[in-house]
C-alpha cells in the first residue's frame, strides 16, 4: 500500500506520473510494482510510466525512470524536461538553469520561463550519443558496420542504425510508419535476441533534410506519443545516414522537438515543452 500525492505531467504527449520525493516517502512502496499499477490506463491514473524526483548530492534533482512495465531506464528525455518544470515551478530550484542527475549522468537544462512565471519550455543537453551495434550474429558486429545495417525479422528486411542516448534505441527510416511496423514488428523488435537489453524502437519518415515524423515503439511501455531520447537518437542517425542536416524539427503523434547535434562538442541539444496537467492523491 502506497499513500502519496502525484501530478500528471507530459512533454510532447509523453506522458508520466511524477511523485515529488522531497515531500513524500515511498521507502515503504515497491516502486516496480507502483509503477505498473499507477501507469495502468483502466485501473490506474494512467501514463507511460512513473517519474520519481529525488533530492540529489550532485544536482539540483534527481531523476529515476520506470516504464509502464515496471522496468527501470536509465534516462528519458521528455521525463527530464518535466522534471526540470516541476523543480522550477514547484520552488525546489528556481534557477533558470539546472542540473539534473539521471542514471549516474549530470545533465545541464535552461528554462524558458512564461509570461505566467511558469516554464514553458526547457532544452537538454542529452550529452553524446553512442554508436551500438546489436548483439548477433557475431559476423555483423565483426564486420564494424554500425550504420544503416541490415537485420531481417519477421520476414522485413530492415536497414537499423542503432544509438544509445544513455538508453538504447534502434532508428529505422521507412518511407510510410505504419501500424504494422510499428504495432506489429515494434514489440517483435523490443524484444529480440540481438538486443539483450531490450531496445526503444524509432520508425522515421524522412520529410526534408530539415524535417522527419517519428513513431515510437518504447521498451517496456509500447507505443508512445513521443520519446526524447528518441528523438535525439534519430537526429544523430539521420546524420549518419546522409538523410538529414544536424539540426531538425522532428514531429512526433503529440507534439514537435527540436534537436541539434552539435559539430563543436559532439552533443545533442533537445527542446520541447513541458506541461503540468493534474495533481491528486494516491492510495492503493
Ligand atoms: N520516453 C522516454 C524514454 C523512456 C525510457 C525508455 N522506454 C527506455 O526503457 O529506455 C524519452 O522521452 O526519452
Amino acid at each position: 500500500m502506497c499513500l502519496m500525492r502525484f501530478t500528471k505531467m507530459h512533454g510532447a504527449g509523453n506522458d508520466y506520473v511524477y511523485v515529488d520525493c522531497f515531500a513524500e516517502n515511498l521507502d515503504h512502496c515497491d516502486i516496480t510494482e507502483l509503477a505498473k499499477s499507477i501507469s495502468h490506463r483502466h485501473f490506474g491514473v494512467g501514463g507511460d510510466g512513473l517519474i520519481l524526483i529525488r533530492p540529489s548530492d550532485v544536482a539540483d534533482a534527481r531523476m529515476q525512470m520506470l516504464n509502464a512495465d515496471g522496468s527501470e531506464s536509465e534516462m528519458c528525455g521528455n521525463g527530464i524536461r518535466c522534471v526540470a518544470k516541476y523543480v522550477y515551478d514547484h520552488g525546489i530550484a528556481q534557477k533558470e538553469q539546472l542540473k539534473i542527475e539521471s542514471g549516474g549522468c549530470v545533465l545541464d537544462l535552461s528554462l524558458a520561463i512564461g509570461s505566467d512565471g511558469k516554464v514553458e519550455a526547457v532544452t537538454v543537453d542529452m550529452g553524446e550519443p553512442i554508436l551500438e551495434a546489436p548483439k548477433v550474429p557475431t559476423s555483423i558486429i565483426e564486420s564494424g558496420k554500425v550504420v544503416d545495417y541490415e537485420i531481417e525479422i519477421d520476414g522485413h528486411k530492415l536497414a537499423v542504425t542503432c544509438v544509445s542516448m544513455g538508453n538504447p534505441h534502434c532508428v529505422i527510416f521507412v518511407p510510410e510508419a505504419t501500424d504494422e511496423l510499428v504495432l506489429g514488428l515494434g514489440p517483435k523488435i523490443e524484444t529480440d535476441p540481438r538486443f539483450p537489453n531490450r531496445t526503444n524502437i524509432e520508425f522515421v519518415e524522412i520529410i526534408s533534410k530539415d524535417e522527419v515524423r517519428q513513431r515510437t515503439w518504447e521498451r517496456g511501455s509500447g507505443e508512445t506519443w513521443a520519446c526524447g531520447t528518441g528523438a535525439s537518437a534519430v537526429c544523430v542517425a539521420g546524420v549518419l545516414t546522409g538523410k538529414t542536416n544536424r539540426k531538425i524539427l522532428n514531429h512526433l503523434l503529440g507534439g514537435d522537438l527540436t534537436l541539434q547535434w552539435s559539430e563543436t562538442n559532439g552533443h545533442v541539444m533537445m527542446t520541447g515543452g513541458a506541461v503540468e496537467v493534474f495533481s491528486g492523491e494516491w492510495n492503493a
